[in-house]
């Protein structure tokens, strides 16, 4: 049974279909990435989801317990990181997260320790009793993910945590993700930052425009819009020949001679590059320097909305 069951999510704003139909699952200790541009809906898929805006149709199940506006025990089980901050600015981080554990019912002998075990996974011990209104953006979003650790969540759900950070705060959020889901965490993640997905996710959803337009790992994804992975040799010697025995290799599909080096375009070229390098010594060519690229997750939001990620 998967740990979070989202079927046909749907929400318009006036006329305006914001989320349209959003199916997708989260396996447990699965790190899951919705990823779009800004407007695809992200914000207001996960809202539904944890339950703090209406649905106009569709289902949310959080380890088998149904989940909306009203429910409590599913949503105990959910830890959320709004996109705006929720802090209290005239407190400390120390303050602040002993504040939202008495919200959520925490207390007793072990919130001391769960307060300074937060304070550690978010790298804020060393600056705890400063008042909030003194940290830097990314310290601030850092202490708003601790709030939403507080009640030992089996799921985390952050709406894209990194804009607006400097990129010390942004790789310190990325590692406590990391961390969190090495140790058994359940995450969902929105971004429109490919590196992100790549770098967190198991699997990834491609949402634009309120639709889903594919999901899957970032193999999976790639494969999907068939792309090729490109591979540049640097290279002396009867290059025409070795482009001419290149592409008679059953999976090159093209390859193409220029100044100095070898261009071609192959699927998996991990697997192919002994053939590849193999071919180009036997046409009477030495191969100085290999480059390959795989095509990314931005090469494929390309592919299948016809549009940049970012604008
Ligand atoms: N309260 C609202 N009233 C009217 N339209 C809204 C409201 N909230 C969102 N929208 C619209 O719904 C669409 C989806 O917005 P949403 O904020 O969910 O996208 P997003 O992917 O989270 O983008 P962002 O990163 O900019 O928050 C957008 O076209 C947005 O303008």
């Amino acid at each position: 049974m998967p740990l979070l069951e989202v079927t046909g999510l749907r929400k318009s704003y006036g006329g305006h279909v914001a989320v349209d139909g959003v199916d997708f699952h989260i396996g447990e200790a699965e790190t899951y990435g919705l990823l779009g541009p800004n407007g695809a809906g992200k914000t207001t898929a996960i809202s539904m989801i944890v339950g703090i805006l209406d649905r106009d149709a569709g289902e949310v199940v959080v380890d088998g317990q149904p989940l909306d506006v009203t429910s409590v025990k599913a949503k105990a089980l959910i830890g959320y990181v709004p996109q705006e901050l929720a802090l209290y600015r005239d407190l400390t981080a120390r303050e602040n997260l002993r504040f939202f554990a008495r919200l959520y019912g925490l207390g007793g002998r072990g919130l001391k320790a769960r307060i300074e075990e937060i304070l550690g996974i978010i790298g804020l011990t060393d600056r705890a009793d400063e008042k909030v209104e003194q940290y830097s953006g990314g310290m601030a979003r850092r202490l708003n993910i601790g709030i939403g650790l507080m009640n030992r969540p089996k799921l985390l759900i952050l709406d894209e945590p990194t804009v607006g950070v400097d990129p010390q705060s942004r790789n310190s959020i990325l590692e406590s993700v990391q961390r969190l889901a090495g140790e058994g965490m359940a995450v969902l993640y929105t971004t429109h930052y490919m590196e992100e997905a790549e770098r967190l996710c198991d699997r990834v959803g491609i949402i634009d425009q309120g639709r889903l337009r594919a999901e899957g790992t970032r193999r999976e994804l790639v494969g999907l819009v068939g792309e090729t992975d490109r591979v540049t040799m640097r290279a002396e010697g009867d290059l025409a020949r070795a482009v001419e025995d290149l592409e008679k290799l059953p999976d090159v599909r093209r390859a193409e001679s220029g100044d100095s080096q070898i261009e071609l375009l192959v699927p998996d070229a991990r697997t192919h590059l002994p053939r590849i390098l193999e071919t180009v010594a036997a046409a009477g060519a030495a191969v100085r320097t290999v480059e390959v690229r795989e095509p990314d997750l931005e090469t494929v939001f390309l592919h299948l909305t016809g549009k940049a990620l970012r604008d």
